[in-house]
C-alpha cells in the first residue's frame, strides 16, 4: 500500500507554509523526505499521518483505504511513557489496543537496538540516544504496512546510527517508509527516493532515485555521487 498526496496546503494566517504539494508514494517504497529547518517537513509527515489537518487537499492510501490507523508514527519527541519500563513503552502499541503483548519480538526488537540490559528501566534512567532507540523498536513492533518516522536516528552516535539504520533497512524492506532525516549520508543510504523540499512557500524538487539495494554502503558510488547532488542543490538553496 503506498500514499498519494494531493494539492496539499498547510497556512497559519496569512503564512503559507506549503500549497499545491503532490506526490506520490509507491508500495513497499522507502523515501527520504530531505529540507531545511522549518520548511515544513514534520508538518507534512502529521498531516499525513492524520496528526494535523491540512488547509486544503488530501492523503489517501493507493488502495482507497484511510491512511491513519494503518501507520506507525515515531515523532521528534520520542513520547514514552515515563511511569512504563522500556518493555513495556515497546509494546505500548498492544496495550492500547487490549492486545496481550508479542515479548518475544518486543525482546528481539529491543536486543537489536542494544538495549537488552535496560529492558526494565524507566524511561527517566536512559540517555537521549536510548531514549531514542526504544521509540525506533517501538515503531518497529508495530509491523505496519506505511511508517513515518521524523529524524528517527537523529540523537544517536556515529556506529550506533549505521546499525540501527540497517535494522530499520531490514524490518521495513516490505514496508512504505517516509523518513525525514537533515543527514545527505542517511537518506543516500536509505532511500529509494529523495525528496527535497524548499522555499516559501515551500515546493518538492522532482524526486531523486538512487539506484541499488538498502541500506547501501557508504562507499558504493550511487551514494557518494547522491551524496555529492545532494550538497550541491543545498548549495544551490543557500545561494
Ligand atoms: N501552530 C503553528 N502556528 C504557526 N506556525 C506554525 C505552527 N506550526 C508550525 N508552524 C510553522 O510552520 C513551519 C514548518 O514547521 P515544521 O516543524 O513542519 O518544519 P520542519 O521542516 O520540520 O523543521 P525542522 O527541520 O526544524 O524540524 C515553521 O515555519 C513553523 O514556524
Amino acid at each position: 500500500m503506498g500514499i498519494r498526496v494531493r494539492d496539499l496546503a498547510l497556512r497559519f494566517h496569512r503564512h503559507v507554509i506549503f500549497e499545491n504539494l503532490s506526490f506520490d508514494i509507491e508500495p513497499g517504497q522507502f523515501v527520504a523526505l530531505l529540507g531545511s529547518s522549518g520548511v515544513g517537513k514534520s508538518s507534512l509527515l502529521k498531516i499525513i499521518a492524520g496528526l494535523q489537518s491540512p488547509s486544503a487537499g488530501s492523503v489517501t492510501a493507493t488502495d482507497g483505504g484511510p491512511v491513519p490507523g494503518r501507520i506507525a508514527y515515531m515523532g521528534q519527541q520520542d513520547l514514552l511513557y515515563p511511569w512504563l519500563t522500556l518493555r513495556q513503552n515497546v509494546t505500548l502499541g498492544a496495550r492500547l489496543r487490549g492486545e496481550k503483548p508479542d515479548l518475544d519480538w518486543a525482546d528481539h526488537l529491543i536486543e537489536r537496538v542494544g538495549l537488552t540490559k535496560r529492558r526494565d528501566a524507566l524511561p527517566m534512567m536512559l540517555s537521549g540516544g536510548m531514549r531514542q532507540r526504544a521509540a525506533i523498536a517501538r515503531t518497529l513492533y508495530e509491523r505496519k504496512q506505511i511508517v513515518l518516522m521524523d529524524e528517527p536516528f537523529s540523537a544517536l552516535d556515529a556506529i550506533t546510527r549505521a546499525s540501527v539504520q540497517d535494522l530499520a533497512a531490514e524490518l521495513l524492506a516490505d514496508a512504505t517508509a517516509l523518513l525525514i532525516t537533515h543527514d545527505p549520508m542517511e537518506a543516500c543510504r536509505l532511500g529509494k527516493v529523495l525528496l527535497v523540499l524548499s522555499g516559501g512557500p515551500a515546493k518538492l524538487d522532482a524526486p531523486m532515485v538512487i539506484p541499488g539495494a538498502i541500506p547501501r554502503h557508504q562507499d558504493e558510488p550511487h551514494v557518494v555521487a547522491a551524496q555529492a547532488a545532494l550538497l550541491r542543490r543545498f548549495q544551490e538553496l543557500q545561494s
